[in-house]
């Protein structure tokens, strides 16, 4: 469906894109993420046609932009800056005025239902939330009924629940059979919604699978916190013990909390427990820290992940 080969884009000194190729399959939800100036809204300005690349190749359905613009833009749908809809008009005119600039187009209302703003068909624009206002852009992109959309960091400054319902209409839009390809700066949406991620750092993809290849491809090697009732006394004993563990790889006391590292987290905890039973110290709380995207980016990088 997507076909990108190293792009590339500079602007004067500021090398935005350095090299970046992927391709995305029909239906696929395709996520890059990465952190601020990573290159993401670039190369998605460059794929969507609106910024021409340096260098590299861009095929969407088999076409180029030089030759086939046209006809790219009936395919694609582009959700635009909230800043582009218009704040005097409702939601249904809205939909209604994008209708307009493509030869085919759904009507408003299944639009309207897709992104869950019936309650709000007949409001205008500046009387809706955030979430609202992106559900309506998403909208948007969606009234030419493309093959392919363009979402860049659609949750992006929402609170928890309004990214989740945009969260239910990326899930909606698959279910239709629509390949999306988007930005996001969350992880955890990332690894939620994707079939595939493409980490991108300094303008390069540093990884790009599938949410669970990435995290399964991470070393074994698994955090576990234990949480003591009584004292850090019995943290500093544990400590002794968890050293002499071969699985053990790594520990690290702090005040009555206690991490450490090991290749075999079931086998580690047995061993733990038991000692700790036999010597009738507490503990309060154990937790296997799961392995998530954000681990995936620091393992590549060496770098911690700020949202
Ligand atoms: N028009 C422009 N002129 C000059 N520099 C630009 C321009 N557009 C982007 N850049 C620079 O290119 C780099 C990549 O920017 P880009 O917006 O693509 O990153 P991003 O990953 O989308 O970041 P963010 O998550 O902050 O939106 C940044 O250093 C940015 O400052």
């Amino acid at each position: 469906m997507l076909e990108v080969k190293q792009l590339r884009k500079t602007f004067g000194a500021v090398t935005a894109v350095d090299d970046i190729s992927f391709t995305v399959g029909e239906g696929e939800v395709f996520t890059i993420i990465g952190p601020n100036g990573a290159g993401k809204t670039t190369t998605l300005e460059m794929v969507e046609g609106l910024q021409k690349p340096d260098r590299g190749e861009i095929r969407i359905a088999g076409l180029g932009w030089e030759k086939d613009g046209p006809r790219i833009k009936q395919l694609i749908g582009v959700q635009p800056q909230s800043s582009a809809l218009f704040d005097l008009l409702t939601v249904y005119e809205n939909l209604d005025v994008f209708a307009a600039f493509y030869d085919k187009s759904r009507p408003a209302d299944d639009i309207i239902e897709l992104i869950n703003l019936q309650d709000h068909r007949n409001k205008k624009v500046k009387s809706l939330s955030g979430g609202q206002k992106q559900r309506l852009a998403i909208g948007l992109a969606m009234i030419n009924d493309p093959d392919i959309l363009f979402l860049d960091e659609p949750t992006t400054g929402l609170d928890p629940q309004a990214r989740r319902n945009i969260w239910d209409i990326v899930l909606a839009l698959k279910q239709m059979g629509k390949t999306t390809v988007m930005t996001t700066h969350y992880m955890e949406e990332a690894e939620k919604l994707s079939d595939r991620v493409c980490i991108v750092d300094q303008g390069m993809v540093i990884a790009l699978d599938t949410p669970k290849n990435l995290i399964e491809g991470l070393t074994k090697e698994r955090e576990v916190v234990l949480a003591f009732a009584d004292s850090e006394k019995s943290a500093g004993t544990v400590l002794t013990a968890l050293d002499s563990m071969p699985s053990v790889t790594k520990t690290h006391a702090d005040g009555e909390r206690l991490r450490f590292w090991t290749v075999n987290p079931e086998e580690s905890l047995f061993h733990l427990l038991r000692w700790i039973s036999e010597r009738e110290d507490r503990i309060e709380q154990i937790s296997i820290k799961d392995m998530s995207l954000e681990d995936v980016f620091i393992a590549y990088t060496g770098k911690e992940w700020r949202d």
